[in-house]
């Protein structure tokens, strides 16, 4: 977990590309030219997005493509790359694994770092809205793997961020689970209007939660999708969109086409 409000990456910053054009003053996260190596062998070769205030941005890509070394640069917890990035407002990121301080209960893992009189409501707020409240004293080895995740979710929403950087958040859950906390979400960002990167490799994930899905392919973003299916919506009873639309069908087909995934 992490925030930061504004910076710039090591090296040159140049002029806003396409995308950072079309989010324009609105844009809460831009990024431009980001470049990162490793042993000289180039993973990211020039990388620009925008992403608008309240908008929620899938980054799809394969194994090794480099959308989690993308994700950390935007947090700010890679010194090494090259290019500019800028948050406006506070980001909060949530990573796969929970990353929770085991020696410390799930409500001082929630105010970890905040300051103030009111941090005590605010901890129990974050973790009523995540359906935690009767779990604050708890220990993080006494939770299942939804309920630490959800535990880090309340932890980046405590924040109030304006952006979230979501790494993989469900990859290591079971599928009840990942689709419980998809639906959660959708319910937070309804509630919170907060904007989101998030990396997925799940199509049907970015689909069902991304208003722009951007596939990062040969270090560059390589396609951008507008994901036309209707508002993403919370309502768990009656979803904007799903797996039955035909047009999801056609979407999906596509991405994974797009991914090299075989048809079945
Ligand atoms: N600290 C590091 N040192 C050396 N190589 C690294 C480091 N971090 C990432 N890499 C390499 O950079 C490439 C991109 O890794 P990254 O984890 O960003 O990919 P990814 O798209 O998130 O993959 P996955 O979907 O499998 O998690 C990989 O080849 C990886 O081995």
């Amino acid at each position: 977990m992490a925030t930061r409000t504004t910076g710039d990456l090591t090296g040159p910053t140049h002029g806003t590309g396409d995308a950072a054009d079309r989010a324009g003053d609105a844009a809460v996260l831009t990024a431009h030219g980001v470049r990162r190596a490793f042993d000289g062998r180039p993973v990211l070769a020039g990388v620009d997005l925008a992403i608008a205030a309240g908008e929620v941005v899938a980054l799809l890509g394969g194994s090794g493509s480099g959308k989690s070394t993308l994700l950390r640069i935007l947090a700010g917890l890679d010194a090494d790359a090259t290019g500019g990035a800028r948050v406006r407002g506070t980001a909060a990121v949530v990573f796969q694994e929970h990353r929770l301080l085991p020696w410390k209960r799930v409500g001082d893992n929630v105010a970890l770092g905040l300051t103030g009189p009111d941090v005590r409501a605010r901890v129990d707020r974050a973790l009523t809205e995540v359906g935690l409240a009767d779990r604050r004293r708890a220990w993080p080895a006494e939770l299942s793997g939804g309920q630490a995740q959800r535990v880090a979710v309340a932890r980046a929403l405590v924040r109030e961020p304006d952006l979230l950087l979501l790494d993989e958040p469900f990859g290591a859950l079971d599928a009840l689970t990942r689709l419980r906390m998809q639906s959660l979400l959708r319910r937070l960002r309804a509630e919170h209007g907060f904007a989101a990167l998030l990396v997925t490799h799940d199509v049907e994930e970015a689909l069902l939660l991304a208003d722009r899905i951007l596939l990062l392919d040969g270090g560059v973003i390589a396609e951008e999708i507008v994901v036309d299916l209707g508002p993403v919506g919370h309502a768990a009873d009656r979803p904007a969109r799903s797996p039955e639309q035909p047009a999801f069908g056609a979407l999906r087909r596509r991405l994974l086409d797009r991914l090299g995934v075989p048809a079945v």
